[in-house]
């Protein structure tokens, strides 16, 4: 399903092949270091540079026009920036503000100067880049898990490992609506609409979608505009609400979710609002109320999870949980531990190098190394003889200094390491973990709360599965009773078959008697 016109498809769904302007990507600094940025194509100067957007980073600067229209993955080298319209522009300001405008004139018609200028120099008004040597960077496409170590981080977020699990048990699926309580920083939200997304919502057609939100007026505003920027309008719903008083409900009408997902401070406060009939306060007699909407799907079980950072969190939500009727209640603790995978390079005679471990291969390279040791302990231990009694002069000593002399190989072939055929299958493979465990978030709670079982519906399912009429039903070619008569008849026929060969038995023994008595 395509976005309307004016709509483009989110980067985080489909970012193409390569990088478009006016739209997401993310700059990769360092393994772990990312910084997201809006690629913006501009003509002419911004904000006093000539090349343009640029960004700025420990690596050097890098304008836009050399981020757009690249394969993702590129390495981007950094360029020479014009800093000194960037500088000028600054010390202009300042004479500005001083003489309050007095000169503003003057300062349009030097922009338009220095904009004339630039045009000269580049394509569109724009100061063509000039590669630099200080550094370079690579980038990426976005994608939910590098968002969420790029993203601005505006509360406490849920990670990755945590997250792919999550949505895992709620059984999150292309077509799912998702109910999200709070927003935060947005980090669950972009991976939970990629899990649901099955096209943009068009007209009759019921499509994957996130609800979701938030009571801070800030984050919410925040959340808005991100969700505009990266092309998530329409699949993701975001509410400026409190959860606790008002529910899930939207405009009174339900979402109709089949999961739910609350990162909340208190979720049991939430919960009662997730009930598919009302539920019954103290006193009163009985639950339910014909004018109830429930947020939930009436013809799915709804999943739920929980995401707490404390036990006495977990302990509430689950009491809660029970007394409206949820059921499979789980707790699970995400420990999570990064495994580094590497090529280790073991031998003592390869080049001091990252990655690289000199102590011996195995335990030939050891016994050589050894031997070689002791060759040279005993070539020094012998007496040598003065200088002037051989025929080398002093000046003739030639070969290694003292200690770094060839080792000896004991008339033996030196061995050497095998050599790989590729350069990155060098070493053995390794995996290493992190020494210890510290991604401890929260514990997850996890529920399921199964359709109600209405007359109609019990009706409709006897309708389609009669029980107890089978009993009456046709078994292969004959029923019940043509079954009995066939065996009675069977068992006669082997009855008559005895009989019938009993007789000839004792016929047989009567005329041997009678030929012996003869
Ligand atoms: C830990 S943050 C959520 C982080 C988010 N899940 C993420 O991955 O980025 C919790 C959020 O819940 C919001 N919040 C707290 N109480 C709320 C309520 N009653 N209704 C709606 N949102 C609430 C807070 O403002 C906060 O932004």
């Amino acid at each position: 399903m395509e976005p309307t016109s004016r709509q483009k498809v989110s980067p985080f769904l489909d970012p193409g092949s390569i990088t478009k302007p006016n739209s997401l990507a993310v700059i990769q600094l360092s393994r772990d270091n990312f910084v997201p940025v809006y690629l913006k194509q501009v003509d002419g100067e911004h904000d006093g540079y000539a090349e343009g957007a640029v960004l700025n980073t420990r690596f050097g600067s890098f304008p836009h026009s050399t981020l757009i229209g690249v394969p993702w993955g590129s390495q981007i080298r950094a360029s020479k920036v014009d800093t000194g319209s960037r500088g000028r522009k600054r010390k202009r300001q300042g004479a500005d503000d001083a003489t309050e405008g007095a000169s503003s004139e003057a300062n349009e018609s030097n922009k338009n100067q220095k904009n004339d200028q630039a045009s000269a120099e580049g394509l569109n008004g724009t100061k063509q880049a000039v590669a630099d040597s200080s550094g370079f960077v690579h980038i990426l496409p976005p994608t939910p898990e590098i968002w969420t170590t790029s993203l601005p981080h505006r509360t406490q977020v849920v990670y990755t490992p945590d997250y792919s699990y999550v949505l895992y048990r709620l059984r999150a699926k292309p077509g799912s609506t998702i109910i999200e309580a709070g927003a935060g920083s947005g980090s669950f939200t972009h991976a939970s609409v990629r899990a649901v997304y099955n096209g943009y919502p068009a007209e009759g057609k019921r499509t994957g979608k996130v609800i979701s939100f938030e009571y801070n007026e800030d984050r919410y505003h925040k959340m808005q505009e991100e969700i505009g920027e990266h092309g998530l309008k329409g699949l993701v719903h975001l509410a400026h609400r409190n959860v606790y008083k008002d529910g899930f409900l939207l405009d009174g009408k339900s979402p109709e979710a089949d999961a739910v997902f609350l990162d909340l401070p208190a979720p049991w406060e939430a919960l009662h609002h997730l009930s598919r009939t009302k539920p019954k306060k103290d006193g009163e007699e009985q639950n339910g109320d014909a004018e109830w909407v429930s947020p939930l799907h009436p013809k799915k079980s709804a999943h739920l999870c929980t995401f707490s950072p404390c036990i006495e969190q977990v302990t509430k939500t689950v009491s809660a949980m029970r007394r409206l009727g949820w059921i499979d209640i789980e707790m699970v603790e995400i420990a999570n531990r990064k495994l580094h995978t590497l090529r280790d390079r073991v031998g003592l005679n390869l080049q001091i190098d990252r990655g690289v471990n000199n102590s011996p291969r195995d335990v030939e390279e050891a016994l050589t190394r050894l031997t070689e040791i002791e060759d040279r302990f005993r070539e020094n231990a012998r007496p040598r003889p003065a200088a002037e009694d051989t025929e080398m002069g002093e000046d003739d000593i030639s070969g290694e200094a003292e200690g770094v002399s060839k080792p000896a190989t004991n008339g033996k072939p030196k061995v050497e390491a095998p050599k790989p055929k590729f350069p990155w299958q060098d070493g053995r493979l390794i995996t290493r973990g992190e020494p210890e465990i510290k991604t401890h978030t929260s514990y997850l709670v996890f529920a399921t709360l199964p359709i109600e079982w209405s007359e109609e519906d019990e009706a409709a399912a006897t309708q389609k599965y009669p029980v107890g009429e089978e009993q009456k039903q046709v078994v292969g070619t004959l029923d019940r009773k043509s079954r009995k008569e066939e065996r009675r008849a069977e068992l006669q026929n082997k009855s008559g078959n005895r009989k019938a060969r009993k007789q000839e038995r004792d016929a047989k023994i009567a005329e041997a008697m009678t030929t012996t008595t003869a």
